[in-house]
């Protein structure tokens, strides 16, 4: 059995659990069961704290988890990232009041407020400034209004809470996160179940980012058309019954479809038709 660590609350959890259903395995309807077993597809889930899983991971007791890019770094376990999951995607980010300070090379002798002490600490390290640091557990901005710290260092989305405790970010960012696949450094990696796995995860990120169009041009101008849609090898073409015809089929980017379909219109295609893909192995 192979045994995977999925983050049990948090950001996480359910873009994880909803990914995992989509790639075919059995996900836990109720959110207080700690662990699962999928027999069917020979896989264990472990509903750990996001924190915790790096750890586990990185100890060998479980082979592979899913967890962000930050923690990871900041558990400082012997762990690594194997595949990008395109979800909780953030930045990690000083900020303070404005006035205090423009970046960390002004912070010696500052205090700083984290839930990512390791993070920061190697941060302030590599950039040589002798700065304290605070953790806390979380909601690190109000460290700052009730004088544990003058700067903070924090996860950021879209800034909104940064914004409303009157804080600015400042200097460049220390990470960019998101959610990945870990598995413990030194690990085999040609473990059949970790790559079988990790197909399937692959499948539902192309599936989610793909569409497959069709559509059906003349000849002459098919060079020019497969040019918009070069697919992931080469597209289909096959012809029409109607001479001077072809058919082709493509995948292209959900994002750019509706442009590519417009483009094709004006070269001559007809018939163009998108249409969404539930599941794939490349
Ligand atoms: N607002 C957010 N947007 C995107 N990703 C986030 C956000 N907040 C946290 N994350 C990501 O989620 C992970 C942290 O998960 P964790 O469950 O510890 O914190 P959380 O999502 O803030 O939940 P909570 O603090 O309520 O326990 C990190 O990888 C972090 O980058
Ligand atoms: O940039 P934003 O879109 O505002 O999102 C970032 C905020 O979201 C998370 O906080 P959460 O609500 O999880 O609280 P926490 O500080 O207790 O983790 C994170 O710690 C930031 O504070
Ligand atoms: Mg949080």
């Amino acid at each position: 059995m192979l045994r995977i660590a999925v983050p049990n609350k948090g950001s996480l959890s359910e873009p994880a659990s909803a990914m995992l259903h989509e790639a075919g395995y059995r996900q836990r309807k109720d959110r207080r069961e700690l662990v699962l077993v999928d027999a069917e597809n020979e896989v264990e889930f472990f509903f750990l704290r996001p924190r915790d899983i790096a750890v586990y991971v990185g100890s060998g007791k479980l082979d592979i988890g899913i967890t962000g890019r930050d923690l990871l770094l900041d558990s400082g376990s012997p762990a690594e990232e194997i595949l990008q999951l395109g979800f909780a995607g953030s930045t990690f980010r000083y900020a303070t009041r404005p006035g205090t300070a423009k970046d960390v090379s002004e912070f010696g002798g500052m205090t700083i407020a984290t839930s990512f002490s390791g993070l920061v600490r190697q941060h302030l390290a590599d950039n040589g400034v002798d700065a304290s640091v605070v953790h806390l557990d979380g909601a690190v901005e109000t460290a700052i209004q009730l004088g544990v710290a003058e700067i903070i260092a924090d996860v950021v989305e879209t800034g909104t809470t940064l914004r409303n405790a009157g804080l600015e970010i400042i200097g460049e960012p220390i990470l960019k996160s998101e959610a990945v696949v870990i598995r413990g450094t030194g690990a085999p990696d040609d473990d059949p179940k970790v790559r079988q796995f990790l197909r399937r995860m692959q499948g539902v990120l192309v599936a989610r980012r793909y569409v497959m169009m069709d559509y059906d041009i003349r000849v002459e101008h098919v060079e020019k058309a497969v040019g918009l849609t070069p697919g992931l090898e080469s597209p289909t073409v096959s012809p029409l019954h109607h001479e001077g015809w072809v058919a082709v089929r493509s995948m292209v980017p959900s994002k750019d479809a509706q442009r590519i379909m417009d483009e094709l219109y004006d070269l001559g295609a007809r018939a163009i038709l998108t249409t969404g893909i539930h599941a794939c192995r490349l």
